[in-house]
């Protein structure tokens, strides 16, 4: 098994792309739909000269998009310049050569598009989309033979996908259980050991259908593989040899769905202001952490924060600028919050947290903290700089304490941060 370090969602990846191109009217087009659709920075170019100029410019180059026919370059080597330095390159072109076409596929270029292709502007935005994710997502290929895992791990790397290869199947699950990045699985059937309809039965018992992909992979020529594979759990079939379309096609609409169940997910659970969990999700995950803490004896805060009139900040600076005051919030909550608190928007102006692990003393400098580090944010809005504090209530679980007591009382405590003169934390009364 190949070992690679997690993925870490938040590390800045090179986003730059390159458009090299000489017809104008598509090149403003193509940056643009770029530009404004998946707000990545453009450079474009018109010959290579420029583009190589470009490339010397500035050092976060993710993709170059190349046309084929440039004053000052020969068709056959435009691609050259860019596969050089080892940067994902795709081909844009208004002259269809099959042979040409196939020299530069070889050439682990990306994609070859022709321009008079209807919609082919939407396809180059979905693909630089796809390509620009794909870098987040870690894809396990699983198969015994090693020129079949490298083939495949070869084409999921040319598409900017993170790949961890398994020759069998325990291995492939050991990994699974150790990297929550990995979204893709690849599964060949015939292995020895654990076949391929035998691990995705198994994979699907640790990751439901909503976090990994499988897509089971044979040679053979039996008819009934490809329902066992999905009656399995698997989403999808690839049957060897595949071309390098239908792989790529594959893969991304798989990859594709799976992100699309992300964002309604996300819709479901999230508040869409600020980004933060919403009442709904906290209270469902509330329900189950409580007791858990509760059985084994773990100390528990409930808390509830709530920004003090913050009709004022609507009503001096605007409604846009109260909006700016509690993503702001929401932000110093985020950068508090340890990684097993729970944190939320409860709704308006009010948060809510749920936090282990703290005895009485720790719990008082963590709300503290926090409720100091709003005090002293100064939030620029289009109203103007706009200042805040919060009043806290919180409730340390007791022993037999249920999530709608704890609930009312760290409310009761709020109330008495706010009849005390606001700017407080209240953990006790
Ligand atoms: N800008 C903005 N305002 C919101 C949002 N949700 C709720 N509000 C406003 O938040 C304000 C809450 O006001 P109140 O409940 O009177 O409380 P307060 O002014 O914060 O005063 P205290 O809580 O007593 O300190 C109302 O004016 C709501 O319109 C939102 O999403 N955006």
């Amino acid at each position: 098994m190949t070992a690679l370090l997690p993925i870490d969602p938040s590390a800045p990846l090179p986003q730059r792309v390159l458009l090299v191109e000489n017809s104008r009217a598509y090149v403003q087009a193509l940056a643009q739909a770029i530009e404004q659709q998946l707000e990545l920075p453009v450079e474009v170019a018109s010959t290579l000269a420029e583009a190589r100029a470009l490339l010397q410019r500035h050092d976060d180059w993710f993709l170059a998009i190349t046309g084929l026919v440039l004053a000052d370059c020969d068709r056959n080597t435009v691609v050259d310049a860019f596969l050089e330095r080892g940067l994902a390159t795709v081909v844009v072109t208004g002259v269809y050569d099959e042979d040409l076409r196939a020299r530069l596929m070889r050439r682990r270029v990306i994609d070859f598009v022709l321009k008079s292709t209807p919609g082919s502007l939407d396809y180059i935005v979905w693909l630089v989309k796809r390509l620009e994710r794909n870098r987040r997502i870690s894809a396990l290929v699983v198969d015994d033979s090693p020129s079949a895992r490298l083939h495949a791990a070869g084409l999921l790397e040319t598409f900017g996908y993170r790949v961890l290869q398994a020759a069998g199947g325990e291995a492939a699950l050991h990994a699974l259980e150790r990297d929550p990045t990995i979204r893709l699985a690849l599964v060949d059937q015939e292995m020895p050991g654990m076949q391929g309809v035998e691990l995705t039965r198994r994979l699907r018992a640790l990751r439901a259908r909503d976090r990994v992909a499988v897509i089971g992979v044979s040679g053979r020529d039996d008819p009934d593989l490809v329902a066992r594979f999905l009656k399995s759990g698997a989403n999808d079939f690839l049957r060897k040899p595949y071309s390098r379309e239908e792989f790529f096609c594959r893969v991304s609409q798989n990859v594709d769905q799976l992100e699309l169940i992300g964002s309604l997910q996300d819709l479901a659970t999230r508040d869409f202001l600020t980004g933060l969990p919403n009442r709904r999700h906290f209270l469902e995950q509330a329900e189950r952490l409580v007791p858990q803490m509760r059985a084994a004896r773990r100390p528990l805060a409930m808390a509830i924060l709530d920004i003090d009139h913050f009709k004022r900040i609507n009503d001096g600076c605007g409604h846009e600028a109260g909006d700016h005051a509690l993503r702001a919030a929401a932000g110093a909550l985020s950068g508090h919050v340890r990684s097993d608190d729970l944190v939320a928007r409860f709704g308006g102006e009010e948060f809510c947290l749920l936090v282990p692990d703290l005895d009485e003393e720790a719990m008082q400098a963590y709300f503290e903290t926090l409720r100091a580090r709003i005090e002293a944010m100064c939030v620029q809005t289009p109203g103007g700089e706009v200042r805040m504090t919060v009043s806290i209530g919180v409730r340390m679980a007791a022993a037999d304490d249920s999530l709608h007591c704890l609930l009312a009382d760290a409310d009761r405590r709020l109330y008495l941060a706010k009849a005390g003169g606001r700017n407080q934390v209240v953990a006790a009364g």
